[in-house]
């Protein structure tokens, strides 16, 4: 794996202890990550993204726990080893802020709009002066009618201002790395791609980096340059996003694109996923494979690293170099 001055996650494991067992979401993932990169994060539901996400910004509460073992490296800061107030003084929303899923209505009801800046901004001991224009110019950058929603309730906003909102306060002090969990699912297509088009122009003039957790690929292809795939709470496929979507090598990442249509033109060619757990036993996916083969059924396999490409899968067992 290279390493990275900006964000580096080592051998990350997150499991949650429920009743006497323990669910392991997130399984020795290893990424590394770019200052400026726009970075997709794909798989269905209960993959592991959130708790990803969650344990960069030290969101794991029980009955989760993170590995000891894990580290999370980011500027040189060793994000897992810093005492709780510090990681909240000093990186929480100065350095990595987050944006919620659309439909968590995150913003609180009794509130306007812009109390919510003063808020986040007295929390970390900024004026209400100092915060007013920053507020009014991030109301801007994300195309919002600043008279109205400034002083507006956030029931009195369409799902897709909130989510406006909500880009424009994970910006208030000027963080660089910027984790969005679903963050424009459940808005209607063209409200998401509205949006998605705000991202990418936040991430040009202001050189955000972002983490962008989706489920559905055509949002993560038309967001991101680089993509992590995640199948139960493993990456099975890292690589650029047109390498990906134009020669998926990982089964499950050639499942997951061939069952939208977007991508690949005709309704014809859509195929649901096979249906099945993850396998506890070999290789995960190799309960719902179609090119399942017998080591699959008994070995884990590794990451193979297949020219710029790091797919999980025996196929490539020896194509790697
Ligand atoms: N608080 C919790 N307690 C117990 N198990 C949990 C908890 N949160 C997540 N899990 C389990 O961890 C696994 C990964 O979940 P996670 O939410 O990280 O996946 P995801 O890919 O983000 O899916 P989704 O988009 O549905 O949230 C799942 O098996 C889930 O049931």
């Amino acid at each position: 794996m290279a390493s990275s001055d900006f964000l580096e996650v080592k051998n990350l494991s997150v499991s949650y202890r429920v009743y006497n067992t323990e669910i392991k979401a997130v399984k020795n993932v290893n990424f590394t990550m770019e200052k400026g990169e726009i970075l997709g994060v794909i798989g269905e539901s209960g993959s592991g993204k959130s708790t990803m996400a969650k344990a960069i910004l030290r969101a794991i509460k029980p009955p989760g726990f993170i590995d000891p073992s894990s580290k999370i490296m980011f500027k040189g800061k060793d994000l897992l080893s810093m005492k709780e107030s510090d990681f909240k003084k000093e990186v929480l929303w100065k350095l990595i802020s987050y944006v919620p899923q659309a439909s968590q209505n995150s913003l609180n009801n009794t509130m306007r709009v812009i109390d919510h800046f003063y808020d986040t901004a007295y929390s970390h001991g900024v004026s209400k002066e100092e915060v007013t224009e920053r507020a009014i110019e991030l109301l801007k950058l994300v195309k919002l009618d600043v008279d109205r929603v400034a002083k507006a309730y956030p029931f009195q906003l369409s799902g897709g201002m909130k989510q406006r909102v909500l880009i424009a306060l994970s910006l208030l002090l000027n963080p660089e790395l910027i984790i969005m969990d679903e963050a424009v699912s459940s808005l209607d297509v063209a409200t998401q791609k509205y949006i998605l088009d705000i991202i990418k122009d936040i991430n040009k003039k202001l050189g955000t980096s972002i983490i962008f957790i989706t489920h559905e690929i055509p949002v993560a292809a038309y967001i991101s340059t680089r993509m992590l795939v995640m199948y139960a709470g493993e990456i099975v496929e890292e690589g650029k996003v047109e390498e990906i979507l134009k020669n998926p090598l990982h089964p499950y990442s050639n499942a997951l694109i061939n069952s939208v249509p977007l991508i690949r033109g005709s309704m014809e060619r859509v195929k649901p996923i096979k249906e099945g757990l993850p396998s506890e036993k070999g290789c995960p996916f190799n309960t719902r494979c179609d090119k399942v083969m017998e080591i699959c059924k008994v070995e884990h396999p590794e990451i193979y690293q297949v020219n710029d490409r790091g797919v999980r899968c025996f196929l490539y067992a020896n194509k790697a170099k």
